[in-house]
């Protein structure tokens, strides 16, 4: 049903999987010796983050927090809000932030800081999502799944107007969707 409102798909199910368990082994390697805070941000890192999270074989907590910086538009308003902040304390903590996707890079620049200046051990991030070439504040994650191109992404997460994340693959929606108001 949702497939038909979509004009390209860019990664299958298949392909999310297969990749997010390359970076699911990276990471268990990387983490063998710590016990990472996984944070995921709602709401769109949420079906990256329940796969990701199996492929992972070391002893991790979870907590989530939710900020916004889109809300319904297609381009971030470039002011971070904190919608729901973490049950835990970071301090000492080795961070693992999940996304779906990094674009303008402002929303996980101020994740970053402010889970520095909290005082965590170390902040690293991992996202499903790369797209260098939105980017607006100079960052890199430290693991990723693939590099998009310069276009608005649905799917596995990722919302328009909070839809379509839980299509089970990442995709393009077709013009007339942005063009109809419903
Ligand atoms: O690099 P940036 O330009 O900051 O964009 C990336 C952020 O934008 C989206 O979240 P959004 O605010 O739409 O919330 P959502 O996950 O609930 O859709 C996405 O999930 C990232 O968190
Ligand atoms: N799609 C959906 N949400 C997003 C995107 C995108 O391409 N970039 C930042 N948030
Ligand atoms: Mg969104």
């Amino acid at each position: 049903m949702l497939e038909k409102d979509i004009e390209r798909t860019l990664y299958s199910r298949e392909e999310i999987a297969a990749k997010t368990k390359e970076l699911g082994q990276k990471i268990t390697a990387d983490y063998a010796d710590k016990t990472p805070l996984v944070i995921g941000i709602l709401k769109g890192a949420i079906p990256f983050m329940a796969e990701l999270v199996r492929d992972i074989d070391v002893y991790l907590e979870m907590d989530f927090m939710d900020v916004s910086s889109y809300g319904d538009a297609l381009v971030s308003s470039g002011e971070v809000k904190i919608v729901k902040d973490l049950d835990t304390n970071v301090e000492g903590r080795d961070i693992l932030i999940v996304e779906d996707i990094i674009d303008s890079g402002r929303t996980l620049n101020y994740l970053v800081e402010l889970f520095k200046y909290r005082k965590a051990n170390s902040v690293k991030l991992v996202t499903l999502l790369d797209k260098p070439e939105g980017r607006v504040v100079d960052l890199t994650p430290d693991y990723f799944g693939f590099h998009v191109p310069n276009e608005f992404v649905v799917g596995y997460g990722l919302d328009y107007k909070d839809r379509y994340r839980n299509l089970p693959f990442v995709g393009v929606l077709k013009p007339e969707i942005y063009e109809s108001n419903s």
